[in-house]
């Protein structure tokens, strides 16, 4: 087996002709990076739009029977520009142009299968590119599709997960003769459908290589330095992480740190492959290790801290439900009719609170299983929450330290900011709060402020 590294580069990365540029650098800079994951065509400025948000209009666009010409134009045109930086001649695109144009003419088993081919051909159509455009250059690649190769997948048009005998398939890749070049993002179901992984996917495509070909390390490129303590849209110029284990990642990336998917961890952890997130636009920087827990000592209290506003909580009180023998197998049997999954659960003594993922739940599911509940409970007060956005404080060093958590709640009561939950994680490694949306940016803030400015003082 030879030593290899997988790269995964983001859509930010491959967003024109002078980001591959850089990208391509970076790929020969390096014998070791032979396996290369790219996504779609990201945003070139703030103002863009993504070639998979393209993509989805072109699906919805074909799905209400209008005209599809121009949106796939729009598409074709982001593929041809880039083949244009290179001098690529175009009837290298003829191919690609056929594929794109014809996906409407199609025959998927529903909206959801179609949805979920379209957004997958933003990647299959930029990895397929960028091999041609490698060896245009007398680099030698090759492109590699997902459904030759075995990645199969859950048949979850959109939300799916890998399916275990995928890396067996994977492990039987021709490392070493060519860079391969492989679309983040899908799989194939049993079936022989596309299925996507959630938005932001293609890192989870990443952890899989990296996983089945036990890479050296697993390289993910994005357009930040680091991962950064916390979101930089929040706090102005963050502290760098320089290492963080793999369940901070973990955690970090559920509540939401958008820089690295939050499934994509679980591969890397089967296979104890080390992550090495960094800045395609400064590649000489060491940017961020997700390691092993063993290979770990904290240096710092907390590591991040991040807010996400995506929850919905169902607050039920009733008096002496802590003896109420069943309660929770009834409120669990609810959410299964239901086929929701619950986010967390912390409890009191008479109540407890049920917070979902809001992008879950539908006005008509959680008047029904508000509905059940009250037959099956009774509750004295029974309560849907929206305004709920959660704080995660996430260290290794959290465990050893005492005050933290009066620390953290102070540096949030202190500005008048309430707070209606706590949960410490039983990891003991992060700490939860809740908070009014509108107060959850600015929590992140003082939480920020308390332990990375105040305490270097
Ligand atoms: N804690 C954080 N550290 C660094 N970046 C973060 C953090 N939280 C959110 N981000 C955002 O994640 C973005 C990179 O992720 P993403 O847009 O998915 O990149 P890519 O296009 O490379 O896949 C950054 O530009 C930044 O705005
Ligand atoms: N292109 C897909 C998958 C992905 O991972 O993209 P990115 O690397 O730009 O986050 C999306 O937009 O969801």
């Amino acid at each position: 087996m030879i030593v290899m590294k997988v790269a995964k580069f983001g859509g930010s990365s491959l967003a024109d002709g002078a980001q591959l540029k850089k990208v391509i650098k970076i790929i020969v800079a390096d014998d070791k990076r032979q396996v290369i994951v790219t996504s779609a065509p990201g945003k070139r400025d703030k103002n863009d739009t993504k070639v998979t948000d393209l993509l989805i209009t072109y699906a919805k666009q074909t799905l209400q029977r209008q005209d599809t010409s121009a949106i796939c134009q729009a598409i074709f045109d982001r593929y041809l520009a880039i083949a244009q930086y290179f001098a690529l001649p175009e009837e290298n695109l003829t191919e690609l142009h056929k594929i794109l144009f014809e996906l409407k003419d199609h025959v998927y088993p529903d909206a959801k299968y179609l949805m979920a081919a379209f957004k997958a051909h933003g990647e299959r159509l930029n990895a397929y590119l960028i091999a041609k455009i490698l060896n245009h250059l007398g680099i030698k690649a090759r492109f590699i599709n997902p459904k030759e190769v075995g990645f199969l997948v859950t048949s979850e048009p959109n939300n799916a997960t890998v399916l275990p005998q995928t890396y067996q398939a994977l492990a039987q890749l021709p490392v070493g003769e060519e860079r391969l070049i492989v679309p983040g993002f899908f799989g194939l179901t049993k079936e022989g459908q596309i299925a996507t992984f959630s938005r932001g996917g293609s890192d989870i495509t990443g952890a899989i290589l990296a996983c089945a070909l036990k890479a050296e390390c697993y390289e993910n490129f994005t357009d930040v330095d680091a991962i950064y303590v916390a979101n930089p849209k929040i706090v102005t110029d963050p502290a760098a992480i320089t290492t963080m284990t793999y369940r901070e990642m973990r955690e970090l990336a559920y509540a939401g740190f958008s820089v690295f998917h939050d499934e994509a961890i679980i591969p890397a952890i089967q296979g104890q492959v080390p992550i090495n997130v960094k800045n395609t636009n400064h590649p000489e920087l060491p940017g961020t290790w997700i390691v092993p827990e063993t290979d770990f000592m904290p240096t710092q209290t907390i590591t991040g801290v991040v807010n996400s506003n995506h929850f919905s909580a169902l607050y039920l009180h009733k008096y002496l439900l802590n003896k109420e023998v069943g309660a929770t197998l009834k409120l669990l049997e609810i959410m299964y009719k239901y086929q929701i999954s619950y986010e967390h659960m912390p409890s009191g003594i008479d109540d407890l609170t049920i917070i979902f993922d809001s992008d879950l739940l539908t006005p008509e599911t959680k008047q029904l299983m508000c509905e059940d509940i009250q037959a099956a409970l009774q509750p004295d007060q029974l309560e849907w929450i929206d305004d709920y956005a959660i704080i995660m404080v996430v260290g290794e060093g959290m465990r050893d330290h005492k005050g933290v958590t009066q620390k953290i709640i102070d540096s949030v009561s202190e500005h008048d900011i309430g707070i209606h939950m706590i949960n410490q994680g039983a990891s003991r490694i992060s700490l939860m709060l809740g908070t009014k949306r509108a107060d959850a940016a600015n929590a992140v803030k003082y939480i920020y402020q308390t332990f990375f400015e105040e305490e270097n003082k």
